[in-house]
């Protein structure tokens, strides 16, 4: 076949380039299955179970019109192929019986280190709406899609929707359940000697309670907005502070910045580290502040990570004003707030650990 161009393509090329087409229309059908997966409850089930379970044993567990069974083992084939699930022989049986994966018990509802809150958030109408209007976004003067869709900024939104708001906080809260057990492990030098940290934008305080048990000496102080930390109890060495990280940052020896900075456009970035740097007064306690968040670097990364953080950067287009960063452009955040150096450690995957330095 000749392209307009006059190329020509071989039947494998030609085929190839269809089957590529067709998966990236089809994508949504991924994570579509997924969300139905997990609205039914399946990896719970399966993990209630104790051990493989039969179709028919699924079957009887689940909450469906039974005359819908047969098509729940084209859900399953397709989760199956996905690597949501695994077929395993059951002893004693010829029946093969479904199994969890390491990446659907992430799926757990209860597992401390669960992505489901996160995934049926967003996987809601609320969050996926706003993709619908990214071309529309690019013509017109709306600061995101999101304000475009939804005439509100995202925090705004979640402060008005109390289901989506818990979805979104106990989705932050898992991901800060791993962050900090990483670095309480592999990274206790960060924190020593340190009398006082606050952590921006710190969510339900759970990166301030891991930190906190793990230093007794480490006062940690949590700011957030009104609708994350209102209620919220703190402790000997943990106070929540509700208030807004673009007016002021109380004062303490070190700021936790997890997941804020990639929300923010470079001139809103520069604000809130100006305001963590006036908040640190006093820079002979091992004065810094200590980020965790993405660096891209395409040029090292594998395809399947360039991808993840593609995915992020898109993410932080549509619902924030933020972006994914290189090391170069983050170094000059840092510069143009005042700092005078920084020393990146990479010990989080695909996320880093920065100190930033007076
Ligand atoms: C992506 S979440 C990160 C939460 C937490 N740091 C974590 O990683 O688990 C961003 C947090 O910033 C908070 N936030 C947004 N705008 C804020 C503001 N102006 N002042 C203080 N916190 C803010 C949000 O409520 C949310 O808890
Ligand atoms: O809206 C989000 C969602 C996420 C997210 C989704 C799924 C996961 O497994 C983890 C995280 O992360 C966000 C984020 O880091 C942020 O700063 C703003 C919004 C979101």
């Amino acid at each position: 076949m000749a392209l307009p161009n006059g190329m020509l393509l071989s039947s494998h090329e030609l085929l190839d380039a269809q089957a590529h087409v067709w998966n990236h229309i089809f994508n949504f059908i991924n994570s579509m299955s997924l969300k139905c997966a997990l609205q039914l409850r399946i990896p719970d089930i399966i993990h209630k179970h104790g051990k493989p379970i039969t179709f028919s044993q699924l079957i009887d567990s689940l909450s469906i019109n039974k005359l819908k069974s047969p098509s729940i083992s084209r859900l399953m084939r397709i989760l199956t192929h996905s690597k949501f699930f695994v077929k395993v022989k059951i002893a004693g049986s010829v029946e093969k019986g479904y199994w969890l994966t390491p990446a659907s018990r992430l799926l757990l509802r209860n597992d401390p280190l669960s992505v489901a809150p996160f995934a049926l958030a967003m996987l809601d109408p609320i969050l996926v709406d706003p993709w619908h209007d990214v071309s529309e976004w690019f013509k017109n003067d709306s600061p995101t899609p999101f304000v475009n869709t939804h005439r509100r900024a995202f925090w705004e939104l979640l402060g008005d929707e109390p289901r989506m708001n818990q979805f979104f906080n106990e989705g932050m809260a898992s991901d800060a359940r791993l962050v900090s057990g990483v670095l309480v492990r592999d990274s206790k030098n960060v924190f020593d000697g340190l009398k006082s940290m606050v952590d921006v934008g710190g969510g339900t305080g759970t990166v301030a309670k891991i930190i906190g048990d793990a230093f007794p000496g480490l006062k940690c102080v949590v700011l957030d907005l009104p609708h994350v930390v209102d209620g919220l109890e703190g402790s000997e060495n943990l106070t929540f502070v509700s208030g807004d990280m673009f007016e002021s940052i109380p004062s303490a020896d070190s700021v936790f910045l997890k997941w804020i900075l990639h929300d923010w456009s470079d001139e809103e970035c520069v604000k809130i580290l100006k305001n963590c740097k006036e908040a640190i007064p006093n820079k002979e306690n091992g004065g810094k502040v200590i980020i965790v968040d993405m660096i891209v670097n395409d040029e090292k990364e594998d395809h399947e990570t360039v991808e993840t953080q593609l995915f992020y950067d898109m993410l932080m287009m549509t619902l924030l004003t933020g972006r994914e960063r290189t090391e170069k452009e983050w170094a000059k955040l840092f510069f143009d707030s005042g700092f005078t150096s920084y020393k990146i450690t990479h010990i989080l995957g695909m996320r880093s650990l920065i100190q930033v330095f007076s």
